[in-house]
């Protein structure tokens, strides 16, 4: 008789490959990009950085700064075939389709597509990076109606995405809110849409293809879909003083309340603090008349949820009514991770090929035992 092996469903805690891209340090609860606390460069550095850094391993000295964003605005235009397919798409569908859709047609348009060259990885990196806002801002003005707005070379990235967006930049502190949860958004390790870049990655397929199925693992609400299913959650309580009871209810249903727990955090989210801070200060100078109940009915349920379960909030949890009070329809929340995350989605992919493997676990068979296939 065989003995049964030892099964990890989930894969959880088990170690898959290595990586130099980022790790999250348990003992103090934090996490670092290529050795920096994330932390430190969201106070310090902008988001077009830490971007680098993370492609490049090393921070950007101005000079390469200065190149990298020019290459950036550069690149941000769609091409006619490119906007006249995506207006293609139903109107109704989820805006994270039309981004899956986008990465498939850029891969299917790029004559290096099969290259799978560091130098030609990444400059398809920096072209998606460059051009995922675009697509976005222009669903999320379909959405409502509107013809898209063209990027403005002139404006930095976080501040042409407004524009893009709403035809306008934001105050400075909705600019900077916006500009940390892309930092603290860009790169989380193994997590299920990055190991799923890495997986297809590791049969030596395309980036775009890589990219294309992390879109789809991240659309999920235990994963990236959690950031929206936030919103429609605090949609449904509506009143603060619903908090507690509709928390009961939710966890006699058994329920996953989104926007808290976590696979590898387990006393709290690294990232939360510093996007909970930035959250705080956007309330504080929103002029939406909303925000102070819906302020309120979060830091409620936050408090109901630690008090019944222990379990804190994930990065999805501020994130998600940030993005509210910013103006982005929710659909569009996911979407906005994307364009953050593909800075470390392709950081692994490159990282991946650099030590290949081909990834493929095994199974352990229960279903039933051989039998006779009946005849006739
Ligand atoms: C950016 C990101 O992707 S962060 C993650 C975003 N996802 C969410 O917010 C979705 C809600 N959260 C969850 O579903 C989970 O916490 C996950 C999927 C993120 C992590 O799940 P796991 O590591 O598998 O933890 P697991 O599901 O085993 O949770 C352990 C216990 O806590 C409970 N638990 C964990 N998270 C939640 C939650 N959000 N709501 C209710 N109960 C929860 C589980 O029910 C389980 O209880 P049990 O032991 O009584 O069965
Ligand atoms: O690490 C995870 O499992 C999920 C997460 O927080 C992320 O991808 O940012």
């Amino acid at each position: 008789m065989t003995s049964t092996p030892e099964i990890h469903r989930g894969l959880a805690g088990v170690y898959a490959d290595t990586t130099e891209v980022s790790t999250v340090i348990q003992e103090t609860n934090s996490l670092t990009y290529r050795g920096y606390a994330v932390q430190d460069l969201a106070a310090h550095h902008s988001f077009e950085a830490v971007s680098y850094l993370l492609w490049h391993g090393e921070l950007p000295d101005e000079k390469q700064l200065a190149a990298f964003e020019a290459a950036e605005r550069a690149l941000r235009p769609l091409n006619r075939t490119e906007s006249e397919l995506l207006a293609r798409l139903p109107e109704t569908c989820h805006p994270m389709d039309v981004l899956r859709t986008a990465v498939s047609l850029f891969g299917a348009e790029d004559p290096r597509e099969d290259d799978n060259g560091e130098e030609a990885n990444l400059a398809k990196s920096l072209s998606l990076f460059a051009k995922l806002p675009t697509v976005v801002a222009a669903h999320q003005r379909r959405r409502r109606g509107l013809d898209p707005i063209a990027p403005d070379p002139r404006l930095g990235y976080a501040e042409n995405f407004f524009h893009m967006c709403f035809g306008e930049v934001p105050d400075e502190e909705v600019v900077r809110c916006f500009e940390i949860s892309l930092t603290l958004y860009a790169e989380h390790s193994f997590n299920a849409s990055t190991f799923t870049a890495r997986v297809i990655t590791s049969t030596l397929s395309d980036l775009y293809s890589a990219v294309t199925g992390a879109i789809g693992a991240l659309k999920g609400p235990l994963h990236g879909g959690a950031n929206e299913a936030v919103m429609d959650m605090l949609d449904e309580v509506r009143d603060p003083a619903d908090a507690a009871r509709w928390l009961d209810q939710a966890l006699a249903e058994k329920r996953k309340i989104m926007g808290f727990g976590h696979r590898v955090y387990k006393n709290g989210d690294s990232r939360v603090p510093i996007m909970q801070g930035a959250l705080d200060r956007l309330v504080a100078q929103s002029d939406n008349p909303e925000a102070p109940r819906l302020d309120k009915l979060h830091a409620a349920l936050r408090e109901a949820m630690f008090e019944r379960k222990q379990i804190h909030p994930n990065l999805d949890y501020p994130a998600g009514l940030a993005y509210h009070l910013m103006g982005f329809d929710t659909p569009v929340f996911t979407p906005i991770f994307v364009m953050s995350r593909v800075t470390g989605w392709t950081a692994h992919i490159i990282e991946q090929l650099s030590h290949n493997s081909l990834i493929r676990p095994l199974a352990s068979y229960d279903g039933v035992a051989q039998r006779e296939v009946p005849k006739g």
